[in-house]
């Protein structure tokens, strides 16, 4: 670029909302299936003219973007994973625009979840689940691929089996060294797929959506241990790297996950004085609650080549 500078950029519609419908689904028992994404869409392309002059003739305006979500939306006449929908529009804007190098689509889930009825699947009824489905997708003009799930706010608490010991102690400490201890989270996920080109994208339509729900569990399952007797946590440190672990030997098609776990922290409560000392005792019972401030432990657990 000239005048001895490099602009990178990029533009695009953050936050589309979008609800799609399917009647009457036969892969769903008959009943209706409804899904609420919100959908970002950012793409490189080629429009320098717009920032350095008073010349918007490559831009594809943002307006349009948040229009082409619906109208995909409304082509989709299967039921498709937003994965697949996130893929399909991202080769959207760059097979239609020529000036479009890249495009990146995120999308968030809302989780409406079919409700139960005495036992029986509703057939049209809905109820806002918890933890929330991401994805972000990327793809270039040629069809370079990058895939990433996620998932977020996934809130997961044990009233035991969990401690902290052996910590570096200085001046400046004061916890003490604990073997029983309340543990709580809200993990926050995003594990990368292998597919690094469009046409590597698996044809079975629902297979995100499969992994979603096998890689959730894996990570729930890992941070309880079984039901009965759970599974002792030295640290959240210790407890996170299990769970990555788990969720890559157990997904082969997982090239690597990321993990952040903020430790929310329940404090002891322990209301002694000198007048009172045994007024409330702290006996693992009555414990403050705080979200600030918090714990913030995060990693990214990759196959190295030899595994592979
Ligand atoms: O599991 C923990 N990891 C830490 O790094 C840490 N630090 C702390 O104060 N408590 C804890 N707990």
């Amino acid at each position: 670029m000239a005048e001895g500078f490099k602009l990178d950029q990029k533009h695009g519609k953050g936050r589309v909302r979008v609800s799609r419908v399917w009647r009457k689904v036969a892969g769903a028992g008959g009943g209706d299936v409804i899904v609420e994404w919100s959908v970002s869409v950012s793409l490189a392309s080629d429009c320098h003219p717009a920032y350095t002059a008073d010349d918007n003739s490559a831009i594809v305006a943002t307006d349009t973007m948040k229009n082409t979500v619906y109208a995909k939306a409304k082509e989709c006449s299967e039921v498709v994973s937003m994965e697949s929908f996130a893929v399909l529009l991202a080769r959207h804007f760059t097979a239609f625009y020529p000036q479009v190098t890249a495009a990146t689509v995120n999308i968030v889930e809302k989780p409406w979840e079919r409700v139960v009825v005495d036992g029986q699947p509703h057939s049209h009824g809905f109820k806002l689940g918890s933890e929330k489905h991401t994805t972000e997708v990327t793809v270039s003009k040629l069809g370079a691929l990058s895939i990433t799930s996620g998932v977020q706010e996934l809130a997961l608490l044990k009233t035991t089996k969990s401690g902290f010991e052996g910590f570096v102690r200085d001046r400046y400490t004061l916890l003490p060294e604990t073997r029983e201890r309340m543990v709580a989270t809200e993990v926050t996920a995003f594990w990368r797929y292998p597919f690094e080109h469009v046409s590597d994208i698996p044809a079975k339509p629902f297979c995100f959506t499969e992994r979603y729900e096998g890689v959730k569990k894996v990570l729930v399952d890992t941070f309880f241990g079984p039901p009965d007797v759970g599974v002792y946590s030295p640290s959240v440190q210790n407890t996170l790297f299990l769970m990555a672990k788990a969720v890559l030997n157990r997904f082969l098609d997982i090239a690597s996950i990321q993990l952040r776990m903020p430790n929310l922290h329940f404090l002891p409560v322990n209301l002694s004085s000198k007048e009172n000392p045994d007024m409330v005792k702290f006996a693992d019972d009555v414990y403050m609650p705080i979200a600030e401030p918090h714990g913030t432990i995060e990693a990214t657990l990759s196959r190295t080549m030899s595994k592979m």
